[in-house]
């Protein structure tokens, strides 16, 4: 038997989002941070996002991660970032199940109440608290990069549902926000396809309007991705939102398609842009917490640490928490008579 590939993964959750973990078979990724080691495996390495995400291995909702060295002396470890349609340079979900793993695999050794470590991403490195007891991690709590609104309250024409009101703010990934109500549509599980059919309408809307792109690094642009917000239900939360990221192309004249999934977990980046806008809008301050819940009713919790400025903008440093589980460790490969090297996607459920 030859293996064109051979891969390892830890397969984990974070909130009910999947983060795969490759942990072993990635070929070596030149750069000199994880940032040019990310763009080095876009150009050359793509395959390996494509084989790992798409079907017959993977799943339109599925994020992967890779674990690669760090570059930044300082850090325990570096993670690369794959989801559907991009190399996001930052996720919450994907961060909180990179440090499980790493954890409860003895990549990165665990101390136990408490374990400190610093992760390589691709937007840069992340302090990173891990609760553990037990050898498990029971929370994962990391200060994210800073979050700034870059539009609050401007009108966006949503092909199909009419002039919505929507924020637009960088939590580590671009996001388009806007009040679940205006699309008369709440936030929920059961209701996934509708949810992504309106989101990625308002995503597609809000990059041809408002094309944003972060002030240190013109190539982090967007909105790639879009979150509908709704009111808290339960009293220990404060507010619920669904995101949709991205599983396919847009197509303004086939809007009944599915081009998304629907994020599992409330959205750790996603979480962070609201809480700035939340803040911009005087709504929340510096040192209280916000419980995020996502469709399926778990949380993310996110806390203004402090105040900053990214480039002409009034940022906040936001940190994120919540729990991750692994659930399986799996050894992927590639037949090199296999007719799909990258996978493939169906219209049933990819849109
Ligand atoms: O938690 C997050 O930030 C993410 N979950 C999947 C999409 C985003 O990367």
């Amino acid at each position: 038997m030859r293996m064109q590939r051979m891969i390892t993964a830890v397969e984990a959750h974070a909130e009910g989002e999947g983060g795969r973990v490759i942990t072993g078979g990635m070929p070596v990724l030149k750069g000199n941070s994880v940032f040019e080691k990310m763009r080095y495996m876009q150009d050359h390495h793509d395959d390996i996002r494509l084989l790992m995400l798409r079907e017959p291995r993977g799943n339109p909702a599925l994020c992967c991660n890779a674990i690669v060295p760090p570059c930044d002396p300082s850090a325990d470890a570096g993670f690369i970032i794959m989801e559907q349609t991009e190399y996001p340079p930052m996720s919450g979900s994907n961060a909180i199940c990179v440090a499980t793993v790493l954890l409860e695999t003895g990549i990165v050794a665990m101390v136990e109440p408490v374990t400190m470590l610093r992760l390589e991403a691709p937007a840069g490195v992340i302090e990173v608290k891990a609760t553990c007891k037990d050898g498990k991690v029971e929370r994962v709590e990391f200060m994210n990069v800073p979050a700034f609104a870059a539009h609050i309250g401007v009108p966006l024409d949503v092909p199909g549902f009419g002039t919505v009101e929507v924020d637009i703010a960088w939590g580590g990934m671009w996001f388009v926000i806007a009040e679940a109500a205006q699309f008369g549509i709440d936030p929920r599980a059961k209701n996934g396809g509708a949810v992504v059919r309106a989101i990625e309408a308002m995503r597609d809307a809000a990059v041809k309007m408002y094309p944003m792109a972060h002030p240190d690094n013109p190539d982090l642009a967007g909105p790639t991705i879009g979150q509908l917000t709704a009111p808290a239900t339960d009293p220990a939360t404060h507010g619920r939102s669904a995101v949709s990221v991205s599983s396919g192309v847009f197509d303004p004249s086939k809007p009944e398609a599915l081009t998304g999934a629907l994020d599992r977990s409330p959205c750790g980046t996603g979480t962070c842009a609201k809480l700035a806008v939340l803040h911009a809008k005087g709504l929340l301050a510096v040192g209280e917490d916000y419980v995020n819940a996502g469709p399926l009713g778990t949380t993310f919790t996110g806390r203004i640490e402090g105040v900053t400025k990214v480039g002409p903008y009034d940022a906040i440093i936001p940190s994120l928490s919540g729990r991750g589980w692994i659930y399986g460790v799996s050894q992927w490969m590639l037949d090199p008579a296999d007719p799909f090297p990258d996978g493939f996607t169906v219209g049933d459920i990819w849109g």
